[in-house]
């Protein structure tokens, strides 16, 4: 099973992902988890360009849709492990929420695999820029209000489940568990 967590930056991504993989080991999974822009070559690009004080410009922006959509071609066949859960941080539908014109980004991203199961992640916008470190200039208000209003609408053409990630973290992990048990035969009801 491929599932993808996706949300505007410090949405709690990383550490959901990380209580779910535990809670899921638990229940006797294996689960491998992988995050996007990915530590190759290529994602190191393109943490460095994110860098850059005119990330947020069309054509940057157009730079980093291509550099995205390469990079995730190189973990493409990880996503076909059958014998184990695989948990993405971030997936092609970040591209998609993120960058623009969509249909471009829509063919850039043609041989991507669709996810089995989309949980995003919903935090409102200056929880975000709160949280974050505001080092990429992807991390403003504006641009970040577009990117969430982006995410409701695309969750709308896949398998996912929306998740209020404005609570505790312990309240957004129980959350989470109670939407993913029915999908994996655990049962709901014995979940703290
Ligand atoms: N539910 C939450 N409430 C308050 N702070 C949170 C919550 N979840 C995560 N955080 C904090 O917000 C920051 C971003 O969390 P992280 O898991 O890295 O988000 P993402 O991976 O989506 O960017 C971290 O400092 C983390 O400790
Ligand atoms: C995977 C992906 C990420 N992004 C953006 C989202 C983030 O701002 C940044 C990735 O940085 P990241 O370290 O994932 O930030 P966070 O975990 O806080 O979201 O790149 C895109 O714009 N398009 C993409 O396809």
């Amino acid at each position: 099973m491929y599932i993808v967590f996706e949300g505007i930056d410090g949405a709690g991504k990383s550490t959901q992902i990380q209580l779910l993989k535990q809670w899921l080991e638990d229940n006797g999974f294996r689960v491998e988890t992988l995050v996007e822009p990915t530590d190759s070559e290529v994602g190191k690009l393109i943490r460095k360009i994110l860098q850059r004080p005119d990330a947020t410009t069309d054509n940057v922006q157009k730079t980093l849709g291509l550099l995205f959509a390469a990079d995730r071609m190189l973990i493409m066949d990880k996503l076909e492990d059958k014998s184990k859960i695989i948990i993405s941080d971030r997936s092609f539908i970040s591209s998609l929420a993120y960058q623009e014109p969509v249909d471009w980004i829509e063919v850039l991203n043609k041989y991507a695999k669709k996810p089995d199961l989309l949980v995003l992640l919903d935090l409102d916008v200056k929880k975000s820029v709160a949280r974050t470190s505001g080092e990429d200039t992807f991390e403003n208000e504006e641009f970040l209000i577009g990117v969430k209003d982006n995410y409701l609408k695309l969750a709308k053409n896949y398998t996912s489940e929306i998740i209020d990630a404005n609570n505790g973290v312990n309240k957004v992990s129980s959350d989470i568990k109670k939407v993913i048990a029915p999908y994996l035969g655990i049962c709901p009801d014995c979940i703290q």
